[in-house]
């Protein structure tokens, strides 16, 4: 089977070194054997511990992706068999948990010295390919020996992040399967575990990926037939690879055209929500409704009322529109959910909260007076429609013949020509909007900071399909998910949505699986 790291939602990529990058699980397990089948050996026969020799499940089970002496004192309980911890600085031949993790560490040197470091070339050339399509790469291990054996590898400057046992120590990270380290890779090179891929090798460390609420973890069994490839699935692993040559990297999409379809791409939208609570923020027009020639004859399409009442009951839900406040709110007419009008400017709760973006209030002399010269200028030019929405001024030709669009834009650029007001563009749209630096994104932070509620838990979902709709889609671009809505519109532009539908309709069907996501975090199934 193959998996695909999809550089447009996964921002970095978390390897684990032992059996990952470099075949030093094989020396590791040698040199745990050695340690454990001389010590049982030695212990008196009237010993209550199971002195059986060390196996390769023991290997798994007990010692495999943690921290060493972890390792050695979850082994010997497994016997029955308890030590004392002891101390990192007992020598090797002291009878202590520490001790025998020192000479387990001596084993692992000698072998390493005797043997060398085999590498994984097909991780190696994963790690360029991230590297080209932009997504960031770290190494992660619960061993000591990270760095060392990456330079015995000739991969010491592979990575520029680095989080392996010396460093969990420093920070007193606990090991895994408690995320913590992964947690802190990610933290390392910018990028949100929603959005960060987990590869690892290790029972323990997939169930780390998968605790740490990481976007996608993909497990590697080189040894077929053991049934260590069901363990990982169990244990959480999105996908299992026999070797990293199995990973596909799709490049990022740069253009609405080109965007992967969020319905197609389920499972690795589904992995970067999975782990959150969610937000769902959908624009209006061309979004909620079909574009209609006449902005007056906009409605809700068909389907959407039910599914935004059934995400309102589990999650907070806004609608974040270019239209006047009141506009929008009677043409959706839900209760529960949040509404913001002119691109966020006013502000409504569904617990009767409003709200008003108070510096932009200085502009709305200048903007009842565009529209009225707006108006003057325009009344002469048919199918020019002017709809002042008091925090912006609209001026529509999607009516007006093509010969005449030429002067309608002319008129918007000379009225809207004056300190105060900014002139935005939208489909078939110019808009004159205060100066000030407030959008659709800044509104989307805003509400999601009320929502909710100081934590960090809650991931913001955008759905739009405008020019304006961009302010919000690069907002949640390193957190969330942005949904453009292409619409049949003519052409392609640069967006930074990261998945897209087609149209309200098969939006409809990606509300429906946002709702049984969010229904089902929160019955905890
Ligand atoms: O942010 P939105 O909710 O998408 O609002 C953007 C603009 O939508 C409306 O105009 C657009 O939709 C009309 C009806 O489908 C269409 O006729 C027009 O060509 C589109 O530009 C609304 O009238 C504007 O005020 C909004 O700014």
């Amino acid at each position: 089977m193959s998996v695909t790291v999809d550089a447009g939602l996964h921002h970095a990529v978390l390897f684990d070194l032992d059996g990952v990058i470099t075949d030093t699980a094989s020396v590791h397990a040698a040199a745990w054997k050695n340690l454990f089948d001389d010590y049982l050996a030695r212990l008196p026969s009237d010993s209550v511990a199971d002195r059986s020799p060390f196996t390769d499940d023991d290997y798994r089970r007990f010692v495999d992706g943690r921290p060493r002496y972890d390792g050695v004192d979850a082994f010997l309980r497994s016997r029955g068999h308890t030590l004392p911890w002891g101390d990192p600085a007992d020598p090797d031949d002291t009878e202590t948990v520490c001790g025998l993790g020192n000479r387990k560490n001596r084993y692992f040197h000698q072998r390493l010295r005797a043997d060398g470091v085999r590498v994984f070339d097909s991780t190696v050339a994963l790690v360029h390919s991230l590297r080209e399509a932009g997504v960031d790469t770290a190494v992660f291990s619960a061993s000591r020996n990270c760095g060392p054996v990456l330079e015995a590898a000739g991969l010491g400057q592979l990575f520029g992040v680095r989080v392996d046992g010396v460093v969990a120590a420093e920070l007193g990270l606990p090991g895994k399967p408690d995320p913590a380290a992964l947690l802190e890779a990610a933290r390392r090179v910018g990028a949100h575990p929603a959005h960060t891929v987990v590869v690892e090798d290790a029972e323990a460390g997939v169930a780390a990926g998968r605790r740490g609420g990481f976007g996608l973890v993909i497990g590697v069994d080189r040894t077929e037939g053991t049934g260590h490839a069901e363990a990982l699935r169990r244990r959480g692993a999105d996908a299992v690879v026999p070797d990293l040559a199995q990973v596909r990297v799709r490049p990022r999409a740069e253009t609405l055209t080109r965007i992967p379809h969020a319905l197609e791409s389920w499972e690795a939208v589904a992995g970067v929500l999975r782990a959150s609570d969610l937000a769902v923020f959908c624009d209006f027009d061309g979004t909620l409704s079909e574009i209609v020639p006449v902005p007056g004859d906009a409605v809700l399409a068909d389907g959407l009322a039910p599914v935004l009442r059934r995400l309102a009951r589990c999650c907070p839900v806004a609608v974040v529109s270019g239209r006047a406040l009141a506009d929008v709110r009677d043409r959706v007419d839900l209760p529960g959910i949040w509404y913001a009008g002119c691109h966020g400017f006013e502000i409504d709760g569904p617990d009767g909260e409003h709200f008003e973006y108070e510096a932009a209030r200085d502009a709305l002399p200048v903007l009842a007076e565009s529209a009225g010269a707006l108006r003057d200028r325009l009344t002469a030019v048919p199918g020019a429609l002017v709809e002042d929405k008091r925090f912006a001024v609209a001026v529509h030709y999607r009516n007006v013949e093509p010969g005449s669009v030429a002067e309608v834009l002319a008129a918007v650029r000379e009225v809207g020509d004056r300190p105060g007001v900014r002139i935005t563009g939208g489909r078939k749209v110019a808009e004159l909007r205060p100066d000030i630096d407030w959008d659709k994104g800044t509104a989307l932070w805003w509400l999601l900071e009320r929502v909710s509620e100081g934590t960090d838990r809650v991931l913001p979902v955008y759905a739009g399909d405008d020019l304006t709709d961009e302010d919000a889609f690069a907002a949640v671009r390193h957190r969330g998910l942005g949904v453009a809505v292409r619409g049949g519109q003519q052409g392609d532009r640069p967006s930074s949505a990261h998945v897209a539908v087609t149209d309200p309709r098969e939006l409809q069907v990606l509300l429906t699986r946002l709702a049984e996501l969010a229904e089902r975090r929160r019955t905890g199934r």
